[in-house]
């Protein structure tokens, strides 16, 4: 396992954001964790990547107790994240702000290596001296990514990448995380159904700080649970 977390919970004065969760993401898997508003997916993943502290639990990468660590020891351990609202830094330009992340893990002449690739890889290599402020919302979704990807991620969580994507540009993130699967181990928190039946070998489903439902999405789409806490147990919610 890559990614284990045991008992882990969260709980916001009186509310029980996340309540004992036990989860395993092996190695090369692309994960997916869906889940109604509020289940506690953000506040979970909160935890895993160390900007959130558990109430109680712990959190284990690559067998190592990584639960007192804060987030950047974690982020040099292999762990990076991306955020639910882009924060990319608008003033500087897409290179700056990739250079930004790339320096976690590069040095010297390897930070514009760095840069040129992962902007390549995620068809930005155009947009290198623009501010990240005057790109598109898509394309600073895709800039974020690349950061991400900057650090040379063993695990790299995604937190609803393709909000506010056009179909086409949801095309292209799909293409690329297949491709960053081949080197990196993915959670993806996602609202999109179809995003996460095609990309997702398994899902989790988070339903009141707990985790519903395991499974591949042929299981997930075809349980009756999930369904319920989807849409009252009526339709087929998790095919789309
Ligand atoms: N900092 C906080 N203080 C108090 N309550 C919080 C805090 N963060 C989250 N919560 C509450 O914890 C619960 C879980 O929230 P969380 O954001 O983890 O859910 P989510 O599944 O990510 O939802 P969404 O899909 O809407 O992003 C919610 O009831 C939320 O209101």
């Amino acid at each position: 396992m890559l990614l284990s977390t045991r008992g882990l919970s969260k709980q916001f004065a009186g509310l029980r954001a996340v309540e004992g969760v036990d989860f395993d993401l092996p190695k090369g898997e692309i994960h997916a964790l869906i889940g109604p508003n509020g289940a506690g997916k953000t506040t979970l993943v909160g935890m895993i990547s160390g900007r959130i502290a558990p109430t109680a639990g712990r959190v284990l990468f690559d067998g190592q107790d990584i639960t007192r660590l804060p987030a950047h020891r974690r982020m040099r351990l292999g762990m990076a994240y991306t955020f639910q609202i882009t924060s990319v830094f608008a003033r500087l330009s897409v290179a700056e702000n990739v250079a930004l992340a790339a320096r976690r893990r590069a040095h010297g002449g390897q930070v514009n290596a760095v840069i040129d690739e992962v902007l390549e890889r995620v068809g930005l290599p155009d947009r290198k001296d623009q501010e990240a402020g005057d790109l598109a919302y898509g394309h600073q979704r895709l800039l974020e990514i690349a950061m991400g990807i900057a650090q040379r991620p063993r695990l790299l969580i995604l937190d609803e990448p393709t909000q506010g994507l056009a179909e086409g540009e949801i095309e292209g993130f799909k293409i690329l995380i297949r491709d960053l699967a081949q080197e990196a181990t993915i959670l993806l928190i996602e609202h999109n159904m179809h995003v996460v039946m095609e990309l997702a070998g398994r899902i989790t489903v988070m339903n009141f700080g707990a985790v519903l439902a395991e499974g591949t999405p042929e299981q997930i789409r075809a349980s009756r649970e999930v369904q319920a806490a989807y849409l009252g147990g009526t339709s087929d919610a998790a095919a789309g």
